[in-house]
């Protein structure tokens, strides 16, 4: 089994932070076709993950691969444009390898966004969901191996994983800058990928009480709550799944970075809104 040592992580935090001048303490995951976000970042250092040894690299469109440092909404930040996933052939360790590296540099709150297909019908295309617990259907875990206590404890809680405060604070904003009805809280479930769900698969998971699933942000945010993270977890719907049987249309990843370009400003905004309203002394 892959492993990488605190002392690993420690070396490529090191690296990194001596290439640039910001000191962040909060950090960004943009999913697929969200990475425009990084437009927002003033102030800019940019590193590309393959310039940045033992960094795992992206493959996929609609994930750019960089590293970008820098103030939002005058809050130094680090995002990450574009993320890895398990079923690019990258171990669950591997998945964790940034976030932990995250830890390793000073970062205390992370925010997560993913591309999720719509479960529950009375979501839209183009329509958000703050994330308020997760299904792992994905079958692997990050923390699988042996357990390094200076990240955290061998069976960490897992009941209250995306903070309350920044999900009541995410509706409010959404309230006040007028589209409350595009924003939804809801339950967001993994599995492995890279397919797309079979009919049956969305109808299990519809009964079960999940509102979106993906293929990515589980792993990122259990290695997150294991070393003791505030994590803020945001999906864009980018479409609907397909939950009959025999219907002519079908996922695809083109229609989920068409969504990401067309709407993903709305997502852009209030993810800068909550960041400057953040307190990051915590
Ligand atoms: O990285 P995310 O979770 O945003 O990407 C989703 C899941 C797959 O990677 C891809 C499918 O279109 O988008
Ligand atoms: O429908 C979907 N299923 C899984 N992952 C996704 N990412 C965007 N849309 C989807």
């Amino acid at each position: 089994m892959e492993s990488f040592t605190y002392e690993d992580i420690q070396q490529i935090a090191n690296d990194i932070l001596s290439k640039v001048k910001c000191r962040p303490k909060l950090g960004i995951i943009c999913g697929s076709g969200l990475g425009k976000l990084a437009d927002m970042v003033e102030d800019r250092e940019v590193i590309p993950y393959n310039e940045i040894p033992g960094f795992p690299i992206s493959t996929v469109p609609g994930h750019a691969g960089k590293l970008i440092f820098g103030t939002l909404r005058n809050k130094s930040v680090v995002l990450m444009q574009g993320r890895v996933h398990c079923y690019e052939g990258y171990s669950p360790q591997k998945i964790a390898l940034p976030v932990r590296t995250m830890k390793l540099m000073g970062i205390k709150v992370l925010f997560v966004t993913n591309a999720a297909g719509g479960i529950n019908r009375n979501f839209n295309v183009g329509d958000m969901m703050v994330i308020k617990d997760h299904l792992n259907l994905s079958g692997v875990n990050p923390l699988v191996g042996i357990n390094d206590e200076r990240f955290g404890p061998r069976f960490p809680p897992m009941s209250r994983a995306y903070d309350i405060e920044l999900r009541k604070l995410a509706l409010s904003i959404a309230k006040e800058m007028g589209f409350a009805d595009l924003v939804h809280e809801g339950v967001y479930s993994m599995m492995l990928g890279p397919n797309f769900e079979t009919v049956t698969e969305c109808r299990l998971i519809s009964i079960a009480g999940v509102d979106a699933t993906g293929m990515s942000t589980v792993p990122e945010v259990i290695v997150a709550k294991h070393c003791g993270m505030t994590v803020f977890g945001m999906s864009l719907i980018t479409n609907k799944v397909i939950m009959e049987y025999d219907q002519d249309a079908t996922a695809n990843h083109e229609e989920v970075l068409e969504t990401g370009e067309k709407s993903s400003r709305y997502t852009q905004q209030l993810i800068a809104e909550i960041v400057g309203r953040l307190d990051l002394d915590i």
